[in-house]
């Protein structure tokens, strides 16, 4: 007999797994169809998590932040392998596989392993070892994105690499050429740089991370510069040759005429959506740019009963606001009534080395919306905490706020801990508070939030023509 639910999710990743999770704790009946062997998707299994263990890792082997401690260089030993690099990388995927299926269990939603696809707007078939139909009141998309492929690229999945088959490499590179200074490139860059690894990006444009703060930009581009990566603007790679040999490099035409002699190779520059297969077009689904599903503001697609969340709809495709889709799009399916919308100011957390954070305004969009601002900076190393970590990476806090009101609207870091620190930002710039307001509010001593303190300062300083910071000062 055909199985029917209130809620059939395709995709168990971090934006079908919280709305499952949320429907069964409401009473609802929901089934999660999830065609790979290991849940939690890009969220889990091939993106967030592992590039950001993987960042801890080259942390760990490298010393870097202890260097700063004890000024020692503690050189990645020449037996640092592969298998070194991946190994907590695999601890962590397993135990967040088994962490997503205890969470699905525990909710009593019945998981269904095979590719879904819809017959029509409330059927699914789902092909596999056990193929079967499965019906629901309701559907949610959530079936993420995947790695663009041009047709250019000779992806091989040994030396020409994109950001999933990078977590299966089976030696260590000496050297890397990184396509695409976005989020992706730059957090991979930066963890080869932190492993010792000769580390080229090429970008297509004359800025790292185009929506960041230009100021943190630079300064993101002068410690990689400081850690050996070199980083090509406004260039791009035209022709690869390869040899049969995999002890010769792998040869890269550069549009700039020059060739690049690399060992591997990977492509950083955007996804699609995922939605091959799941027969869209024959019940009539509207999809978008970049195979991206369309829907409204409460996540709904062009077919009532179907929505959709996560990567599949693009922008700003994080992790973060997938998992909050997810839940809103059950709040609306439902009518829970618990929350309405979501936040419209989000931070970013980019986890290079050293990370970068912000929220808000930059100070290009302040200049562009003509608001009377101000800037105030705090570093690091003047912080009693950062003299104890030994900051690193000259890293800092900037603060964009209106001058007249002393209202805080922008919050960007550079330097170690920033998607952490981050956070007491984003609820500056939520609740629309001042400098005041900071420089009134008593922090734990010695922490790296006396940073918002002294950036206050500066930016009082600032009001006041007394201002003694700039940006990316070294004392
Ligand atoms: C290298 C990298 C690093 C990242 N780092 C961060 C970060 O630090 N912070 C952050 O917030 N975000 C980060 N992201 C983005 C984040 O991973 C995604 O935004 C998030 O995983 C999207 O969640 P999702 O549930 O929409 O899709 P996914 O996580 O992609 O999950 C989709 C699931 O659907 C399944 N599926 C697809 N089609 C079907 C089908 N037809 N039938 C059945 N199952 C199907 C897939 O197998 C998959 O399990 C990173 C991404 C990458 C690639
Ligand atoms: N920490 C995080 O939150 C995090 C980390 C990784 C990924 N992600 C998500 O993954 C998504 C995809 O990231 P991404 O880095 O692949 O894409 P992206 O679109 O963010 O960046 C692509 C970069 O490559 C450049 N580029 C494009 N084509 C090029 C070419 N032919 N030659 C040279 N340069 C080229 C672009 O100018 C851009 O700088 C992001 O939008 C983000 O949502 C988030």
């Amino acid at each position: 007999m055909k199985k029917k639910f209130d809620l059939i999710v395709i995709g168990s990743g971090p934006a079908g797994e919280k709305a499952a999770a949320k429907a069964a704790y409401f009473g609802y009946k929901v089934a999660v169809v999830e065609k790979e062997r290991r849940y939690g998707g890009a969220g889990v299994q091939t993106g967030t998590l592992p590039s950001k263990t993987l960042k801890e890792t080259a942390l760990y082997l490298s010393g870097m932040y202890q260097k700063g401690i004890f000024g020692v260089d503690k050189q990645i030993g020449r037996e640092t392998g592969v298998h070194d690099f991946l190994y907590r990388k695999n601890v962590v995927t397993n135990h967040m596989h088994k962490t997503v299926a205890h969470n699905l269990k525990k909710h009593g939603i019945e998981v269904f392993e095979g590719f879904a696809s819809f017959i029509d707007a409330t059927h699914i078939k789902i092909s596999g070892e056990l193929e079967q139909i499965i019906e629901g009141n309701y559907i949610l998309i959530a079936t993420g994105s995947y790695p663009y492929h041009p047709e250019n690229i000779p992806f091989d999945d040994k030396r020409v690499l994109d950001s999933d088959s990078i977590l299966n490499i089976k030696r260590f590179p000496k050297s890397i050429c990184v396509l695409g200074a976005g989020v992706i490139g730059c957090e991979y860059a930066t963890i080869f740089g932190a492993m010792g690894v000769r580390t080229f990006v090429v970008n297509d444009r004359d800025k790292i991370l185009g929506f960041l703060d230009s100021e943190i930009s630079e300064a993101l581009v002068e410690q990689m510069k400081k850690n050996e990566i070199k980083i090509l603007f406004n260039n791009s790679v035209t022709e690869f040759e390869i040899s049969d040999d995999e002890m010769q490099p792998l040869k890269l035409k550069l549009k700039s005429g020059e060739c690049l002699n690399v060992e591997m190779f990977l492509f950083a520059a955007g996804r699609s959506g995922n939605i091959k297969g799941l027969n869209c077009e024959g019940i009539g689904l509207e999809t978008g740019k970049r195979e991206t599903v369309l829907v409204n503001e409460k996540f709904q697609t062009n077919i009532p009963n179907i929505y959709a969340v996560g990567d599949v709809i693009g922008f700003p495709a994080l992790a973060s606001t997938s998992m909050e889709q997810g839940r809103l799009a059950v709040t609306h399916m439902f009518d829970t009534a618990d929350l309405e919308s979501l936040a419209d100011v989000f931070p970013y957390g980019i986890y290079t080395v050293p990370e970068v954070s912000m929220v808000g305004v930059t100070e290009e969009q302040a200049k562009a919306s003509n608001i009377d601002y101000g800037v105030g900076y705090s570093y690091f190393r003047d912080t009693a905490r950062g003299k104890i970590m030994g900051d690193n990476d000259n890293g800092y806090l900037k603060l964009i706020f209106d001058k007249k009101s002393r209202i805080i609207n922008g919050v960007h870091i550079m330097g170690h801990f920033a998607t952490e620190l981050i956070h007491f930002g984003m609820q500056l710039v939520q609740e629309k508070k001042t400098l005041d307001h900071v420089i009134s509010t008593v922090f734990n001593y010695p922490t790296l939030h006396d940073l918002y303190k002294y950036a206050s300062y500066d930016g009082l300083g600032n009001i006041a023509g007394k201002k003694v910071k700039t940006a990316g000062e070294v004392i």
